[in-house]
């Protein structure tokens, strides 16, 4: 027995202990005295006294099951009209059959085999109707021979902790349905009937706030008639609109205790008296950060106020409510940006996917078509390097909510990234085929005019055309993956015939589109197969005379094109991304070469790498940096890297960020292309470079252009305002040289020099002392 005791908890232990061996004592008792029972002397009287005290249950029951003697406790919870004792009686005349069947089964088995059964829970209904659970333990009761005469019980009431227990259980599981992501309406019900099971005679309810903050939401009420919750729904919240809608107005519990009466329900109290509710307790459900979120309310058909035990309750309702809600917007919001554009709030890629693949399945059921609409803004580039992102971001709001206002409910207007766009409409546009009266193509033109509507943002005026590309199913794609290919083939197309312009895919972009797959395969297996190589031109400082550095230059010696010059295969390399593998080679390969001049003997000199966006953009571009030195022993000084204004001005900050750190590493900066970009002279001074490279373009018609000489002087003047050098490239003829040195040039670049060459015929021009 101790070895079951120990199950319990100490408190448990210690009174089941005490009791056991007050019973013990009872069964020593009860045998000696039970031939003369009938007949009850003194010391039974002293015995029943002591016995009764015991707050649990006690009694001894003969073979038969009939109570010979029952203590106070059990007497009290199963006093029947004109009944002091339970003396004589058997289970079947307290307790309902089966109940009284079950404990009978359990006692003849003790009185057979002569065991014990001990801490049995069980549970029963008192004379009051109050269900109880018992902690039971029956003990067999011998004579002086060793027969079982009858047997001993002892039960102590653990209602109380059972209830915390279920409490505790019934938590668990909600948080667990929270947890594992059970809809809202779930986890509602099963809490209101966790609550409604530990408080008597009350029907819960669950109601929402409405996400416009004014109107009441159904939630959950598993026990309230489904017409009267559909009457309260979407009603508005206020002052005096019954227990819920004033909670929610107020953000504070509001406690009726009765309807019929109380003036907050006089506007709603035909709407619950069919149904006999005379109290509403509502509690609002809060955020974390304290924002109502809702109500929880418990009716009542007494009319009343809670006790402070159900108010306890309904204060963990509250709690777990607002969990569950929070977590299920929590839940809805990622939901919602992993399928939408966080700027514009447009569906993004991952829903374009899905949606063409759902347009598609319905123009296969239907046999219609899906047209599917590329766009690109044609000068969005602009806005956002002359009036910076902030004013991007607002072009592409207000432009994406014009597009929207364009397309019908069931076309879709997705934002892939950038300043690119998608529209998705039901019918197809080479046909002319109308859908609700209108044609496709009347409907993207609608779209392109919203886009070109003059936009004014920080008070400037500007228009923005776009270039759109169009492919329909089932005539050029099967899948998303290949109409969107079309159509953006499509786009390029419209972009190069000048922009601001609508293509449908043909077969003669689809040849090209192919094309285009073919080069970019072949560029990349030229980077495997070592068929790119560098070439190097000439720097001169004008003062001197000297070749002081040299610009890197990259060629592709083709298998069978020959020699491709980098125009015809950079901008591919830039638009797919491989410019980073191709810019990491072509730096390593110049450092590489520089410091193999210098090891051969020859004057130190600086190379000069061009660097593209997407290599400068790269997270760990100043760590390749430093790693391409570091494998070529190449000192940093004597290396610079050329970077265009427009690289620069795509996000001011960040680049002058890394600037700064690739100027730590020690390595030099130019800006290349100088007057093409649209820097503004403001933020010029905020770049740790060292020269600006003067454009092929205002070189080429010196001196004779008029314009051109303004410009070149203008950008030598403001280059030596700030400290930094000058150079001029494309130079080609003698009177350019002249003039750039009367403007005050300090240095050329062109075929005047040297047309780029490899490096060992380089070398041969580095040992010349001077030119
Ligand atoms: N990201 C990288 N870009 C690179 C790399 N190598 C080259 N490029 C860029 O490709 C563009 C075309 O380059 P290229 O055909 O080599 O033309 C260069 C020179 O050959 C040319 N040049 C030089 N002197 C003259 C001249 O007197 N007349 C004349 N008509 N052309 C001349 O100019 C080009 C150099 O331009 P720049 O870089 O702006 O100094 C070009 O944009 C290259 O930048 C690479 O490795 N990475």
């Amino acid at each position: 027995m101790s070895m079951k005791l120990s199950r319990l908890g100490n408190d448990d232990a210690d009174q089941t202990a005490r009791l056991m061996s007050a019973s013990r004592r009872l069964i020593d008792e009860a045998a000696r005295l039970f031939p003369l029972a009938a007949a009850q002397n003194d010391r039974t009287i002293w015995l029943e006294a002591m016995i009764d005290e015991v707050p649990d249950y006690l009694y001894f029951k003969d073979r038969n099951g009939r109570f010979v003697v029952a203590n106070r406790a059990i007497v009290n919870d199963n006093r029947r009209e004109g009944l002091d004792s339970l003396e004589g009686l058997t289970d079947f005349d307290i307790h309902p059959e089966h109940v009284a069947r079950g404990f009978f089964t359990i006692e003849q088995e003790i009185i057979r085999t002569g065991k014990a059964a001990l801490d049995m829970e069980e549970l029963i209904r008192d004379s009051r109707g109050n269900l109880k659970w018992l902690l039971t333990s029956k003990l067999p009761v011998r004579d002086a021979a060793g027969a079982v005469i009858g047997l001993v019980g002892v039960a102590r009431d653990i209602t109380e902790r059972k209830r915390s227990e279920s409490l505790h259980l019934g938590q668990a599981h909600l948080l667990k349905m929270i947890a594992l992501g059970a809809p809202l309406a779930e986890v509602f019900s099963s809490l209101i009937l966790l609550i409604e099971a530990h408080v008597p005679d009350v029907a819960g309810s669950i109601l929402l706030l409405a996400p416009d903050g004014r109107h009441i939401l159904n939630g959950a009420a598993p026990n309230l008639d489904p017409a009267f919750c559909k009457q309260i729904d979407g009603a508005e919240i206020g002052p005096a609109v019954g227990s819920c809608g004033t909670a929610m107005w107020r953000g504070e519990p509001v406690i009726v205790s009765d309807i019929e009466t109380d003036p907050l329900w006089a506007g709603y109290k035909v709407l619950v008296a069919p149904y006999g509710f005379r109290a509403c307790w509502s509690s609002p459900i809060r955020s974390y950060q304290g924002k109502v979120m809702g109500t929880f309310a418990l009716y009542s058909r007494l009319p009343g106020e809670p006790s402070a035990e159900c108010m306890k309750l309904v204060g963990m309702a509250t709690h777990i409510a607002g969990i569950a809600i929070e977590r299920k917007q929590a839940e809805d919001s990622i939901q919602f940006m992993a399928h939408h554009d966080a700027l514009t709030g447009l569906p993004n890629r991952s829903m374009l996917d899905e949606r063409v693949a759902s347009a598609i399945e319905a123009a296969d059921d239907s046999g219609g078509t899906v047209t599917l609409a590329f766009i690109d803004l044609d000068n969005f580039k602009l806005v956002n390097d002359s009036l910076g992102h902030h004013a991007g971001d607002e072009l592409l709001k207000i432009v994406s909510a014009r597009m929207l206002r364009c397309v019908r409910s069931g076309d879709s207007i997705v934002r892939l990234g950038g300043d690119e766009f998608v529209v998705l409409i039901d019918g197809a546009l080479p046909e002319g085929e109308t859908v609700e009266g209108e044609t496709v193509e009347a409907r993207l033109q609608a779209v392109r005019d919203a886009v070109a509507t003059p936009v004014e943002i920080e008070g400037r005026a500007f228009q923005v055309t776009c270039s759109m590309g169009v492919a329909s199913y089932p005539e050029h794609g099967r899948n998303a993956t290949e109409l969107l290919a079309r159509a953006d083939a499509a786009m390029y197309r419209a972009k190069e015939l000048g922009r601001d312009a609508m293509e449908v895919f043909t077969a003669e972009l689809a040849n090209r589109a192919h094309e285009k797959l073919e080069r970019q395969e072949e560029l990349r297996r030229a980077l495997a197969l070592g068929e790119l190589f560098l070439q190097y031109q000439p720097q001169m400082d004008l003062a001197t005379g000297r070749i002081f550095a040299v610009e890197a230059l990259i060629r592709w010696r083709h298998p069978e094109r020959g020699l491709v010059s980098p125009g015809d295969f950079i901008p591919l390399a830039e638009e797919t991304g491989l410019i980073v593998p191709i810019g990491d080679w072509t730096l390593r390969a110049a450092c590489r070469q520089n410091r193999a001049w210098q090891l051969s003997g020859l004057p130190p000199i600086v190379v000069s790498v061009n660097v593209s966006a997407r290599q400068f953009q790269a997270k760990d571009w100043v760590e390749r940096v430093a790693t391409a030195l570091e494998e070529s022993g190449l000192e940093a000084r004597y290396l610079e890297l050329e970077l265009t204004e427009s690289l620069i001005m795509q996000d001011v900050q960040q680049a002058v960020e890394t600037m700064h750190r690739l100027e730590q590493l020690g390595v030099h900066l130019a800006i290349d292309d100088f007057g093409t970009g649209y820097s503004s002279l403001a933020s010029l001074k905020r770049f740790p470079v060292g020269r600006l490279k003067i454009d092929r373009s205002f070189v080429q018609d010196l001196p004779e252009d008029n314009d051109d000489a303004a410009i070149a002087h203008a950008v030598i003047s403001l280059a030596h305002a700030l400290q930094l050098r000058v150079i001029a490239e494309g130079v080609e003829t003698r009177e350019q040289v002249d003039f750039l040195r009367a403007a005050g040039c300090d240095e050329i670049q062109g075929y005047y020099l040297s047309r780029p060459i490899d490096a060992r015929a380089l070398q041969a021009i580095l040992c010349i002392p001077n030119l």
